[in-house]
């Protein structure tokens, strides 16, 4: 497929509407311009592929495609005797998983996993497995994809514990200069780091974490202070805010947060403040910024200590939210792990503001749909290599395309 073509099917439009909308800003050009770099790498990578077989693999290859697609499992093995790559790609660079998944052919999938094929393997377009699983409605098969995503992460969890590959928070984020403007706090590239879009969502947060007033509440993260106002509403006896940036934190006192009835601030890192914690609350909020996965699940094992026996710890979900398949299994790890720890989660289901109610984009770095490709793509092709999603959480966990916001509800096991 052509470069052109390539870069339009990544932006999802069609060629023809790249040229007036690479004119409109020098920006979205930049970002044009990263996205036709990559697929050039690529289609070098492509090359070389096609290079590293030998006719008979070739053949092979094709032989396995086509005995994925019949739902031929004794083809597909023969094939692999005879020398196919199991992650063999048709011209779409989609694998026999990709194909399996399509078709709905469970057994096929089984044994692909069986063969060291891995889970999380995307096309030339950026799909995966679990997507066309979805679109063509195998249940089954999205289950069993759902099953070995997470199998496979929580292994990589377990190695990287062995090689104590326990990375230490990122600093970078907390010593950068913000600002705020309008109903939007930006870094210092110009990243959004909270938007004013997300009101519907942490209102709805606030209102599910607190169904009456007079309650203690904890939140973890102040940005906009968009949670922090709606639980005000609802009239908490005590509201204790963890805020960690000085820019961010001199915003709330200027804002007289601080003198607010009831409100306590307590600035620093909550890796830091909640230690010293001693209070129990009735609903638990975290949504902070810079931060890893593994960042969100040390918090949720500070939960059992800080929350009342019939409290409601909730958190901002944009686990993986770049990508249906990856967010769902990314939900289920998360529901994993605080059951680990006692806790049951409930995702309650709504809507997500559409692009168009999304239009705050404007004047920020990522308003525009090619960087959310651009970084998207990144992201993956970094994840190729290290087979893991999760550490993508920070980079992306603002640009979902998700229809549907998860919202998180999660309460102490009663059994
Ligand atoms: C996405 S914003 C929170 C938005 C907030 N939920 C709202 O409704 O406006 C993330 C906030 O977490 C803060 N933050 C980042 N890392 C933190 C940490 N380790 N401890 C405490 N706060 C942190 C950031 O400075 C930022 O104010």
């Amino acid at each position: 497929m052509a470069t052109e073509e390539r870069v339009a099917k990544k932006l999802r439009m069609e060629k023809t509407e790249i040229p007036s909308l690479i004119q409109q800003d020098p920006l979205v050009a930049e970002g044009a311009e990263v996205l036709v770099e990559m697929v050039k790498e690529e289609d070098k990578e492509e090359e070389e592929e096609e290079e590293r077989y030998t006719e008979e693999e070739k053949a092979a290859g094709e032989q396995l495609l086509k005995a994925v697609a019949d739902g031929n499992l004794d083809q597909a093995k023969a094939a692999v005797a005879a020398s196919a790559d199991i992650m063999y790609r048709d011209e779409l660079g989609r694998t026999p998983l990709h194909i399996a998944a399509e078709h709905g052919h469970l057994e096929i999938i089984t044994w692909l996993f069986s063969e060291r094929h891995p889970w999380n393997v995307i096309d030339y377009s950026d799909i995966t497995a679990g997507e066309l699983a979805l679109q063509n409605k195998h249940d089954a098969v999205y289950e069993a994809l759902l099953n070995e995503g997470c199998r496979a992460e929580l292994i990589l969890r377990a190695i990287s514990a062995v090689l104590g590959d326990d990375d230490e928070p990122s600093t970078d984020y907390l010593q950068q200069k913000l600002h705020y403007d309008d109903d939007r706090l930006m870094d210092a590239n110009n990243d959004a780091v909270m938007m004013g879009w997300e009101g519907p969502l942490m209102a709805e947060h606030a209102k599910m974490m607190c169904p009456q007033s007079s309650l203690s509440v904890l939140n973890v993260g102040f940005g906009l202070g968009l949670i922090d106002t709606e639980l005000q509403k609802l009239k908490p006896q005590a509201h204790v805010i963890i805020e960690a940036h000085p820019d961010v934190y001199a915003h709330m006192l200027k804002l007289g947060w601080d003198k607010k009835e009831g409100v306590s601030i307590l600035f620093g890192k909550w890796q830091e403040t909640v230690p010293w914690i001693e209070h129990k609350f009735d609903a638990i909020f975290f949504d902070t910024y810079g931060e890893f996965y593994d960042d969100l699940r040390k918090f949720h094992s500070t939960i059992p200590n800080m929350l009342s026996p019939n409290g409601i710890y909730s958190w901002f979900n944009g686990l993986g939210a770049t990508n249906q398949f990856f967010h769902d299994v990314y939900c289920r790890i998360s529901e994993l792990d605080l059951r680990e720890l006692g806790l049951s989660t409930e995702y309650v289901e709504m809507a997500t503001p559409t692009a168009d109610e999304r239009g705050v984009w404007d004047g920020v770095r990522q308003r525009h749909v090619p960087f959310l490709f651009v970084s998207r793509s990144f992201i993956l092709f970094i994840l190729n290599r290290i087979s893991s999603y999760l550490y993508a959480y920070t980079l992306v966990y603002r640009y979902w395309v998700l229809d549907t916001y998860r919202l998180p509800i999660c309460r102490f096991l009663t059994e």
